[in-house]
């Protein structure tokens, strides 16, 4: 991997949903652009694309991708082809739950691993088998370590509460107790889950591009206790980390 790409190109980052979305172009100090454009047949189609404020915020490029491992692939892919090589790196960011004594709620997370944690076989008496010892692919990426380690150093020189370990990627937000238990005994150290990380990171690997996940912790992984999730303050500490991302990629670019 080329060192320079932070100095030379364009950082995507996706997101699920538009909250997310919006909270990062606060940070990032941008401004809405959901332009309508017009194809051939007359459909409207909404454009996503953010305008640009300054010289050098351009760089990062924030789409919301949809909720899950299949969408977020699809999308992050799709980005990435339309570039066409334009990407340096690609971001997996939003919301997430943090496991309990890793990550607090409003704090926030750089994975170290991208880990798909329901990829794989029930095979009884073992609980689970990956893909990967199925032989039939992995279910973890490596986040790009120079990256992380530089959004870390910012983050945290910022002030703001930071953990890094492995961000498991799950279809079915975990709602007890047991399975809470369950994925922390099968991925050590696991920090928070989500539900795009790693189908981010799939299509990010697919075009060559480094990947990093970051994530605002807005609930505990247990226990379902929908009135227990703090979304808005997991939405303003993505915001805080979007202010962040914009000084590392424009001091970065103006170097
Ligand atoms: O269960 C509900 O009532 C409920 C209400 C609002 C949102 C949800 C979601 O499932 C949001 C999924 C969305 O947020 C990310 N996320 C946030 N916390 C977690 C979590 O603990 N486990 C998995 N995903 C989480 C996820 O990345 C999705 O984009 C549910």
């Amino acid at each position: 991997m080329d060192p320079n790409y932070i100095k030379r190109d364009r950082i995507l980052i996706v997101t699920a949903v538009e909250a997310e979305r919006e909270a990062l172009l606060r940070g990032l100090g941008r401004k809405q652009d959901d332009r309508r454009s017009e194809d051939a047949t007359g459909a409207a189609e909404t454009d996503n694309r953010n305008s640009l404020d300054a010289a050098g915020a351009g760089r990062v490029h924030v789409i919301a991708g949809g909720v899950g491992p299949a969408a977020a692939a699809a999308s992050t892919s799709a980005a990435l082809a339309t570039a066409g090589g334009a990407y340096a790196a690609v971001i997996s960011a939003g919301i997430g739950g943090g496991f309990a004594g890793q990550a607090e709620i409003g704090s926030l997370v750089l994975a170290s691993e991208i880990v798909c944690a329901d990829l794989g076989a029930e095979a009884p008496p073992q609980d689970f088998v990956s893909i990967d010892q199925l032989g039939f692919g992995t279910a973890s990426y490596t986040a790009d370590a120079p990256l992380t380690a530089r959004l870390a150093e910012a983050l945290r020189a910022a002030g703001l509460p930071l953990a890094a370990g492995p961000v498991l990627t799950v279809s079915t937000v975990t709602g007890t107790a047991e399975t809470a238990a369950r994925l922390a005994q099968r991925v050590p150290g696991a920090t928070a889950e989500a539900m795009e990380g790693f189908g981010v990171a799939a299509a990010a690997q697919l075009h060559g591009v480094p990947v990093v996940e970051l994530r605002a912790v807005s609930n505990a992984v247990g226990l379902r206790d929908r009135g227990a999730w703090r979304i808005k303050e997991a939405l303003a500490a993505l915001e805080a980390a979007g202010a962040v991302l914009a000084e590392v990629f424009e001091h970065e670019c103006d170097e």
